[in-house]
C-alpha cells in the first residue's frame, strides 16, 4: 500500500495550497478550491498545512495529501524557529484529519541532536500509520534522517537554516547529494519558479517536486513580474 502509493507519486508534481491568516487566501475553503485547480492542473498530490485544511480538501479533492501542522510561535523567525508538525501531538492531528504522509522539521536548530531528531522520527512511526517524509537543510540532516527510518526525503527547509546554502533558486546541489547517499525517494521542494526547474529538479533525482508559492500565491506571482518590471526600468536608467 505505501510502496504503491511512492510508485503512484513517482514523476509527479505536488502543489502546496498554504495560507497564513495575514494572507488573502487564508481559510479552509480558499484552500479546497487551490486543492481542485491543482487537481485540475494535473497536480499528483496536495500539500496542505493544518487539519481543517486537509479536511476541507479531502472532502473536494481525491489525490494523496502530504500533510504538516505548522505550529507558529508568537513572533516566528524562519531562520530559528522549527514549525513543521514539531510534536507527535501535531502530527497526529494531521494524519486523523486524512494526510497520507505527514512531513516533519528534522533540522538540526534549536540544539537538536541527530540522537533527538532520530527518536522523534521513531516516535512518529511507531504511532502513526503513515508515510513520514523528512524536511531538511543539507546532506547532513538527510543522512541523519534517512537513518532514523524517514520514508521519504525533502529539501523543503534548505536555505533556511543559518547553516544551509542560501540560493534565489532551488537547491540542485542538495537534490544530487541525498540522490548519492541514499535510495530514499526525494522530494524537491522550495523556490521553484518556473517549469524548467521542475524539470532539472527530476533530472537531478527528484522522486516528487512541491511548487507552492509560484503556483497557489497571487501576491509573490505578483511580485515576480513586478520585480521583472523594475529591473527593467533599472536597466533604462543606467544603460546597462
Ligand atoms: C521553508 C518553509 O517553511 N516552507 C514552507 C513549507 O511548508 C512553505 O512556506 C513553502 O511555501 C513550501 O515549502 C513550498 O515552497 P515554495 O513556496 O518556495 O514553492
Amino acid at each position: 500500500m505505501r510502496k504503491e502509493l511512492l510508485e503512484q507519486l513517482r514523476g509527479g508534481l505536488v502543489v502546496s495550497c498554504q495560507a497564513f491568516d495575514y494572507e488573502p487566501f487564508y481559510g479552509a475553503e480558499m484552500m479546497a478550491k487551490m486543492a481542485v485547480s491543482a487537481k485540475l492542473g494535473g497536480a499528483a498530490a496536495i500539500r496542505a498545512s493544518w487539519p481543517e485544511n486537509i479536511r476541507a480538501i479531502k472532502k473536494e479533492v481525491d489525490l494523496p495529501i502530504f500533510g504538516i501542522n505548522k505550529i507558529m510561535p508568537e513572533v516566528y523567525d524562519k531562520f530559528r524557529d522549527v514549525i513543521i508538525t514539531p510534536t507527535l501531538t501535531s502530527a497526529r492531528a494531521v494524519a486523523e484529519a486524512g494526510a497520507d504522509i505527514v512531513a516533519v522539521d528534522c533540522t538540526l536548530r534549536q540544539g537538536r541532536t541527530p540522537e533527538m531528531i532520530q527518536a522523534l522520527l521513531q516516535e512518529y512511526k511507531a504511532e502513526l500509520d503513515v508515510l513520514i517524509m523528512a524536511e531538511i537543510s543539507t546532506a547532513e540532516e538527510g543522512r541523519i534522517a534517512a537513518a532514523g527510518g524517514a520514508d521519504i526525503l525533502s529539501t523543503t527547509i534548505a536555505g533556511y537554516t543559518p547553516y544551509s546554502r542560501q540560493l534565489d533558486e532551488p537547491d540542485y546541489r542538495l537534490i544530487e547529494e541525498l540522490a548519492e547517499t541514499t535510495t530514499l525517494p526525494i522530494n524537491a521542494e522550495g523556490r521553484f519558479h518556473r517549469p524548467e526547474q521542475v524539470v532539472q529538479a527530476f533530472k537531478t533525482g527528484a522522486w516528487t517536486v512541491t511548487v507552492g508559492s509560484a503556483i497557489t500565491r497571487p501576491h509573490c506571482i505578483t511580485q515576480e513580474f513586478i520585480r521583472a518590471i523594475h529591473q527593467f526600468k533599472n536597466q533604462e536608467k543606467t544603460g546597462k
